[in-house]
């Protein structure tokens, strides 16, 4: 090696830089450089490079190499973000079917008439609803479900393996509904309904044998499966709703006070599907706020997005009403959403409630506050979703009708249900 040094070196044509490239190309790919120690005339940048370590060294200029930081997480698309919580499914069970019996007749050397021996079949696998509290959204249901079907028998009396049965987890909250009839309230950790019922296994040749009959042949088959279409939902949907007309802020409110990333844009019904975010407070409790598509006047006679999210805002325990103070006349804007929520259900409007003055930093909000409250007997919040200011009080409004709600579901004979 050193040899191959001083016939490169000799000429003294190479600068010190690319000679040295070409050793660490060469030489140092198999062993580290001990040639540093020699006293070629080499750059302080060349040596650290060779110093820094034993891989490879790029010829590439490092400056014109990619900075790479974190990598940035995409924001989700409405679609990708919807697809996250699931309030209401539709799914068809079909139960596994049962197994079928066998004909057969015991066969030994010697021992002419063994008698029948045919096993029966299993039965099938029944599909079963159970409620889960880790569980937070039907998301994860899918449309249809088979459950396992029977073994069937077999000769020698061997009786065909049953099919183990099926469990749907839901949320704790979950109604059951067919053809629009309530059939179960799954509303404690734990509790399951049978939805479907797996079929019986068939009947083995021995099942029928009797004093009449010694050599019966017959077998049955195993019966099929129960088979349902069920709507599933969820009774609750949050602790608190966000409602307001579209572009008064409920999306840029939720992602202030949560962990949600629902969609902000500057045009109307920017959010078409609920989102649920969660307010976590220092004692582990969590409160799920809800940010519900933006409603418009006649929204209770389909007009804008319809009467399908009103829905939504019924299964919200107390109401947290935004308006959008840089609008003319916000106080309006608060009894066109009464007015719709009544409609829709008589008395909706009057659940739990706090009146939210959202984009406070605008100099326009800050006249209109005061005429705000002068129309309104509620708790009036002035907050802004965009800047963070005065969410903290909010926040902590907020645990005050949780623990209101919690006190009043505790009196009666439920019991209080964590999120
Ligand atoms: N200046 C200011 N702008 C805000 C504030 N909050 C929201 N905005 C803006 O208002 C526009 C609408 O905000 P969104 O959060 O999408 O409103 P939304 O109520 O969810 O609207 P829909 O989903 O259409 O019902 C966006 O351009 C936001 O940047 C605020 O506090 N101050
Ligand atoms: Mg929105």
């Amino acid at each position: 090696m050193l040899a191959t040094l001083s016939r490169l070196r000799s000429p003294r044509l190479l600068s010190p830089e690319i000679f040295l490239g070409y050793i660490l190309g060469q030489e140092v790919r198999s062993k580290k450089v001990s040639l540093l120690s020699h006293s070629l005339p080499v750059s302080a940048a060349v040596r650290q490079k060779v110093i820094a370590g034993s891989r490879d060294v790029s010829s590439s200029c490092s400056l014109c190499a990619k900075v790479r930081g974190q990598p940035k997480k995409r924001e989700l698309s409405e679609k990708k973000l919807t697809r996250c919580f699931v309030d209401h499914r539709r799914v068809k069970l079909m139960a596994g079917s049962g197994g079928r019996g066998v004909s057969s007749f015991h066969s030994e050397p010697r021992k002419e008439w063994g008698g029948p021996d045919g096993g029966n079949g299993g039965d099938g696998g029944s599909i079963i609803m159970k409620a889960d509290k880790f569980v937070k959204s039907l998301a994860q249901v899918v449309p249809i479900y088979k459950g396992e079907d029977g073994q069937p028998g077999g000769s020698k009396n061997c009786y065909g393996k049953n099919g183990s049965s099926y469990y749907i987890s839901v949320p704790v909250g979950t109604v059951v509904k067919e053809e629009g009839e309530a059939l179960a309230d799954l509303s404690e950790h734990g509790q399951e309904y049978l939805a479907v019922f797996g079929g019986i296994g068939g009947k083995g040749n021995r099942f029928f044998l009797s004093n009449e009959n010694r050599a019966p042949m017959t077998a049955t088959r195993g019966m099929l499966g129960q088979e349902r279409v069920l709507q599933l939902e969820l009774r609750t949907m949050a602790h608190a709703g966000l409602v307001g007309f579209p572009n008064a802020g409920k999306s840029s409110l939720l992602r202030a006070i949560s962990n949600a990333r629902p969609a902000v844009a500057a045009y109307p019904f920017t959010t078409l599907n609920p989102h649920v975010g969660i307010v976590n407070y220092r004692d582990h409790e969590q409160v799920a706020v809800a940010d519900i598509p933006g409603i418009i006047r006649g929204a209770h006679l389909n007009r804008g997005l319809g009467i399908s999210f009103l829905r939504h805002i019924e299964r919200c325990r107390f109401l947290l009403y935004v308006l959008d103070l840089s609008s003319p006349e916000p106080w309006t804007q608060l009894v066109h959403l009464r007015y719709e929520l009544d409609q829709y259900e008589p008395g909706l409007s009057l659940r739990p409630q706090v009146i939210i003055a959202n984009k406070m930093d605008l100099p326009e909000a800050r006249e209109k506050l005061e005429t705000l409250k002068s129309h309104v007997s509620q708790r009036v919040i002035p907050v802004s979703a965009l800047t963070g200011q005065n969410t903290e009080e909010l926040i902590l409004h907020l645990r005050e009708l949780y623990d209101g709600y919690l006190q009043g579901e505790g009196s009666g004979e439920e019991k209080p249900k964590r999120w």
